[in-house]
Parts: structure tokens; sequence; C-alpha cells
């Protein structure tokens, strides 16, 4: 007799963290049983308190644990592995059933509740497999008193029952137990073993969220949509997410925990990358939360329903180089070959130089250049027209933010541009001034045959406007003619073939695109078709000057917005502190976070399940002593990250980074640590790590988008986050722009400190910034 095998998602996890021995024995014992589930040496027989459950061993020391699903037409037995653990951690009470809400399989651990929570809810556990050498029986402990109800503290659930806990989708085992915790630690254990639904709804509940917005954002989500019936496994088994057990489980399981992100969507996750949209669609939610994972996972989902052939039907972009790269792979190892082919991914800027490009006669192309170097130049202009009545900064961004990203065409169109979020407002005769003054500009970088990238992006977005005008025109006009041919009307044998060059845009780190670059993507796919666009992103982590109102560029994105809220990188500890930076509590201190369009955004219900050391926050005297603290924090980690948990030796290079505010900082870092500390570095470019030195170094620009095991933040001192020297002046003069200014630099360390998985270390000499929590 065969058997099916399937995994567990929680068993697997388990058997990803166990000894390379005893993996090599559980693919045996795979092997073994899909022969023959009845094989003697498998020990299959049922646990005493679950008659669902079934042990088989592993070897001396391991059990899997299992569930029969059903047998199949031609007597092929099929069989869930629910666990795979020590024998010493099996016990009676164990429980698998199907959840009522999801109709799927759900297996409830108490081994890992804590005895507290256990003692209340009246829960002793039996072990399935006393220990065979026998010790004399230690007198019964004489049984502790249970504290009074004055001194036993509330239960953290208090406010709600048995029934609203069931009818949410907590499975029946846990009801009990998690009415009765009395704070979160008890709590966290609690969630450590439940079922996915069971945690979400515990944890939202927890957190503050009614039972309502637990209903709408958690439960119905993942509701079946009928009553299932409780007693058919085989039925539930399908709705459950399982691992096939097949030669290949091997690879999967060697791959651990880099393998959940590609597997394992949460529910919320999976909803949004999967659902129809008729328009443009956005997916925000704090760091962490998933956001690119779901854009990957948007991708290959469209890709999955695009015909044979259609090469580069999908755009995957994002703000930088780096991303794309970080992307590539990432995307590489979810979908195969022929599914790539019908991605393109490249970076905002690539796109708007490759329209540029095919717009530009040969040899007539103009060199682009960053905003420092045009700023070099107004300043230079003003200083040869002895021109002082504004600021070169004011200029040039009133420029890219008023004339090139509302592209004003002319001098009267400026005189009614509105200028909402650019501060003081502006007369007749100062646009007449700034108007000139900008023409000079501009013709001055024309001689130097050299664009900003603004500019250059506001070139590419009329271009391809331009371009998706005809497809519109043409179109319009076939309709007109009944569809007749229309090589009469065509001006030229392209454009015959012209069409939107994506079906799909799938764009990541949107907060930091341009109006140009929208109006660009917005001109690239028809809008006309649903799922055209999907943009996740999250304007807390705004770290330019780029605030759009999508609805005003043709991407309408109300009524098809999700949120998500888990971060699956930073722990509780570290979350906490860095929504203290962007939210903060201090008087006065309110900011308010757009959500890319009219409305805002907000990080209610960010939460993490993670757990590691609370963030530390050290104060120096002066930045030598601060570095000298810097190399002994990583002269330790490097230490603790070169062993993994089996004790085995392990490279830690590329697990550390260190962020600071200025790239003098990163000389002077990088510096210190390579001559007087014997810490080799890499530096965070634009393009990625440069080198193969094992401690990361960047400003906290670069670190956008990125993860890293451990960090630190170091010259986090009041001036320079933010630079009081360059933005103290606006706090009269301009009082908007200071508010955006202090906006950026907030949202700069938000970034910053939610880069780290587990621990991070921020660092200060002088004052502290202002935005820091301590
Ligand atoms: N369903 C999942 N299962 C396992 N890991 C996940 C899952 N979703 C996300 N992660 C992991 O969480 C981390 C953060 O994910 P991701 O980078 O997509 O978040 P993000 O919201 O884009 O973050 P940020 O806004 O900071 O760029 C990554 O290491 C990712 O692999």
């Amino acid at each position: 007799m065969t058997a099916r095998l399937s995994l567990y998602r929680k068993a697997e996890q388990e058997l990803y963290k166990l000894d390379r021995s005893v993996k090599a024995q559980f693919y045996d014992f795979c092997h073994v049983f899909r022969n023959n589930p009845n094989q003697p040496g498998l020990k299959l027989k049922k646990l005493k308190g679950d008659s669902r459950i079934w042990s088989a061993r592993v070897n001396d020391s391991y059990r899997a644990l299992l569930t029969p699903t059903g047998v199949d037409t031609d007597g092929t037995e099929s069989w869930l592995v629910i666990a795979v653990r020590h024998r010493k951690d099996v016990y009676e009470e164990l429980q698998v059933a199907v959840n009522r809400v999801t109709g799927e399989i759900e297996f409830v651990d108490l081994a890992v509740v804590g005895d507290s929570a256990l003692r209340r809810a009246g829960i002793t556990l039996t072990p399935a497999e006393p220990d065979r050498i026998s010790v004399p029986a230690e007198p019964e402990p004489t049984p502790q008193p249970l504290p009074t109800v004055e001194t036993e503290p509330p239960p953290l659930l208090a406010a709600y029952g048995a029934d609203q806990l069931r009818e949410l989708g907590v499975a029946d085992q846990l009801i009990e137990l998690a009415l009765a915790v009395t704070d979160s630690t008890e709590l966290d254990q609690l969630v450590e073993g439940a079922p996915l639904l069971s945690k979400d709804v515990l944890y939202g509940l927890a957190a503050g969220m009614s039972i309502d917005e637990v209903r709408k954002e958690i439960t119905q989500p993942v509701e079946l949509g009928h009553e299932p019936d409780l007693g058919d496994f085989a039925a539930a088994l399908s709705r459950t997410k399982v691992t096939a057990v097949d030669d290949a489980v091997q690879a999967a399981i060697d791959e651990g925990d880099f393998r959940a992100w590609k597997v394992f969507l949460h529910p919320t996750q999976e909803r949004i990358v999967h659902r129809h949209y008729k328009g443009p669609a956005r997916v925000s939610g704090g760091p962490g939360t998933g956001k690119t994972i779901v854009a990957l996972h948007r991708v290959k989902h469209l890709a999955e329903q695009l015909p044979t052939g259609s090469n580069k039907a999908i755009l995957l972009t994002t703000f930088t180089k780096n991303l794309t790269t970080d992307l590539r792979l990432r995307l590489a190892s979810l979908v195969e070959p022929e599914l790539l082919a019908r991605v393109e991914i490249a970076h905002i800027d690539q796109l708007a130089a490759r329209v540029l490009g095919e717009n530009t006669a040969p040899g007539r192309g103009r060199q682009r250049v960053y905003d420092h170097v045009a700023l070099n130049e107004m300043r230079q202009l003003l200083a040869e027209l002895d021109d002082r009545r504004w600021e070169p900064e004011f200029l040039l961004e009133e420029w890219e933010q008023v004339i090139l990203g509302q592209s004003v065409p002319t001098r009267s169109a400026y005189f009614q541009a509105r200028r909402a979020g650019r501060g003081r407002s502006l007369t007749r005769p100062e646009r007449n001034h700034i108007w000139k003054l900008i023409e000079q500009f501009t013709a001055r970088l024309d001689k130097l045959g050299v664009e900003t990238w603004g500019q250059a992006s506001e070139r590419a977005a009329r271009f391809e406007m331009e371009r998706a005008a005809k497809i519109r025109a043409r179109r319009e006009y076939k309709e007109e003619v009944g569809g007749k041919d229309l090589i009469h009307r065509d001006n030229s044998s392209g454009m015959r073939y012209l069409n939107y060059r994506y079906r799909h845009i799938v764009v990541d780190e949107a907060q930091d695109l341009s109006p140009a670059h929208w109006k660009m993507l917005r001109a690239m796919a028809d809008p006309d078709l649903p799922n055209d666009m999907f943009v996740a992103g999250d304007t807390h982590q705004r770290i330019y000057d780029h605030q759009v109102a999508l609805g005003a560029l043709g991407i309408n994105i109300r009524g098809r917005s999700s949120r998500l809220t888990l971060s699956y990188r930073t722990t509780k500890e570290i979350l906490t502190e860095a929504l203290r930076v962007v939210d903060p509590v201090k008087a006065g201190q309110k900011v308010s976070y757009d959500d890319l369009d009219d409305g805002t955004d907000n990080l209610a219900g960010y939460r993490s399940v993670l757990h590691g050391p609370a963030p530390a926050f050290t104060p120096y005297d002066t930045w030598d002593d601060e570095l000298a603290g810097l190399a002994a924090t990583l002269a330790t980690w490097r230490k603790e990250l070169s062993t993994d948990e089996h004790g085995s030796p392990r490279d830690p290079s590329g697990h550390v980074a260190v962020c600071v505010a200025d790239r003098d900082m990163v000389s002077q870092t990088m510096y210190y640590l390579v001559t007087k500390a014997g810490i080799t570095c890499a530096e965070l470019t634009k393009e990625g790590p440069k080198g193969d030195g094992e401690v990361h170094v960047g400003t906290m620009h670069r670190f956008k988008g990125l993860e890293y095991q451990r960090l630190a933040i170091v010259g986090a001192s009041d001036g320079v986050l933010p630079r009081t020297h360059v933005i103290d002046r606006y706090r009269t003069e301009d009082p908007p722009r200071y508010e955006r200014e202090q906006r950026k630099a907030r949202s700069l360390l938000f970034v910053a400190t939610t880069r780290a998985r587990d621990a991070l270390n921020i660092s200060w000499h002088g004052k502290p910034s202002p935005y820091l929590p301590v």
C-alpha cells in the first residue's frame, strides 16, 4: 500500500531548524512511509488524546505527527505531516481540526503556551511518551494557592466573549486560553503555536482593533463562504496550503526560510496579489510588511495570465538602480524563465533615458546631471547677474516642482499656475522676474549640453504622452470608419504598429516617483484595460520631495487601495521605536502623511510578531568616541554572527551595516573602521555595495528598500538630522518648506531604523536628533 504525503506549513518551518542529520532521516522516513505507511519500523500509532493524530518514528528521538486526510479511488492513502519534533515534546492533548471559518486544516500546539496561561485555563499536558528510564516519582508539589482576585491582573481580552472569538475564527482549543491571558508576553506564547487566523485575530484585538474591524479586515477576507464539513479532511486539505512531499522536497526544505516569501503569502497579501482590478490599484503598508513581495507575486500572477509569447509585456519598475538588481534576482527565483521573459525590469530613470534615446537623433543627446550640478549653475548665474532676490534652492525647486512639474509652457501659463505647498505666494511681477531667471538658467544648461534628471523625465513624459495621444486618435478614427484599413491615414509604417508599450505596469517604492514619472508611466499602458497599473509604496518613507496626487495624473486608484499591517522584517521592539520617529507623541508634533492621492495615510495596526533586543540608544561626547564605540559593537556582532544556531561557522559579511547622514561621514566611518579597527567595509552606492568588505556603510538614502540583520545608525545628532544650518532659515521665511524638510528628515530616519531585522543601535555625539525617541 502506498501513501501520498504532504507537509503542513508549520511542520516545514520546524524542519528548517532541525539538525542536518535529522533532516536526512526525515527524508528517509518520507521515502519509507510513501511506500508503505504500515511498515513496522515506522511504529505508526494513534495518540490517545485526539484520535485524528498519529505518531510515527523518524529516529530514536524524533517523531513525525500525522493526520490521515482520505483515501484516493486507487486506494492510495493521503496523510498530512503536521509536526516533526522531539518525542519529549509530543503530548496527548495535541489537536487537529477543520477551522469553521476558513475550512482549512489547523493544528494547535499547546506545548509553547506558557505554564501560567495553561494553569489558569486548567490545562495539564500529558507526555505521549513518558521517559523510559523510570525516575523515582517526585512528591507531588503542594498546589500553589491561586493569586487572589484582587492581585490577579484583568485578562487582556476581558472585553470579549468566547462566542465572539469563535465567530472570528479563533481555533476552539485556544479560546478559553486566550480569554485568560493577562499580558502580552502570555499572548505571545499563546499565539506562537497557533494557526495563522487565530494569531491574526488575537493580535488584532490585543492591538485595539474593534470586533468589526477584525471581522472586516482579518476574518472576512479568508472566509470560505459556506459552512465547511468539519469531518471532511480530504476537502479541508485541498483548501490548506501544504507542500507536497515528492523528490523535490529536500531541495525545498534545504532552502529554508529563504523559500518562505515565495510560497507562504499571508492571506491579506495573497488577496491583493490575485485580485482582478478594473483599473490602477495600490498597496500601502509600513516598512517590511511585504509590499515588494506582493509586487513580485503580482508580476508572477499577471505573467501567468498572458498568452504565450507576450515578450516583455509587463513592466516592473522602481526608483533606484540597486533595487532593480534585487527585484531581478528575486523574480528569477520566483518564476520560470519562460514567464520571466514576459517581464521588463528597469528603474525609472533608465526608462526615461530610453524614451529620450528613441526620440533623439544620434549625437544630439544631452548629458544628464544631478541636481547639485544644476544648483551650482543657478548659483553662478545669480552671481553673474548680481541678483540676490531669490535663493538658488528656491528657484530650482520652483522650476522643478511648478514649472516642470506641471509642464507650464509659457510665461502667461505660469501666471496662472497652482503653487500648492510651495510656501509664500508670489505676485505677478515676482512670477515675471522668476520666469525670466529660469529662462536664462535653462538656456545656460542647454548651452552646456546638459539637462537634469527632472528635465529628462519631463521630456520623456511628454514624448510618451504624445505617443499615447496618437494611439488613441488612431483608435478613434478606426472606430469611426468601422475598423477599415488605415494605411491611407498612417503617415509612417511604424504608425501601423504603434501600441502601448506594456500591458501591465507594476511600480515599487512608488512614494518617491515624481509627477513626470507618473505621467510617463501612465502613457505607457492602456488606461482602458483592467489591471493596467499596480503601485506599491509607503508615504511615511518618502525621502525625496515628490508629492503627487495620482488621480490628477490620470491614475485613479480610488476604491482599489489595500493596506498591509504585519511586519515580516522588524522586531516589535524596533518597530515601537521606529513608529515614535514618524508618529511622535510629543505634544504639538502631529505629522500627517498623504495616500499618494488627496487623502491621508496612517500606520494604524502596523505590528510585528517577531521579538528581539530593545534598540540601544547611546550618547557620546565626541565623534571619535562614537566611532570607537561603533567599532566595539561591530566586533561583538561579528563574533556573534560568526556561528549559526547549530554552532557551525558562518560568514557574517553583508549581514551588518552602518548608516550615517552624509557622504563625509561615510568616508570618515570607513576610514576609521578599516585603519583603526581592522574591519573591512563596502560602501553602499547607487549601484549597490562596492567591493566585498564585510560591513556595508552608506548614507540613509542608500538604505531605501534594503534590510540587514544588524544595523548601527551613527552620528544621529541634533544639527545633522535635520541639517539645522540648511533648513533653519525656512522656519520664518517659508514655514511650509520648513515643514517639508522636517518631514523628509524624519522619514529618512524612519527608513533607516526599519532596515534592521534583529538588532538596532543608534548613537550620537553632543545633543541627539530631535526625532529620536530619547
Ligand atoms: N509572506 C511572507 N513570508 C515570509 N517572508 C516574507 C513574507 N512577506 C514578506 N516577507 C519578508 O519580509 C521582508 C520585508 O518584505 P518587503 O521587502 O517586501 O517589505 P516592504 O513592505 O516592501 O518593505 P519596505 O517598505 O521597507 O521596502 C523581506 O525579507 C521578505 O522576504
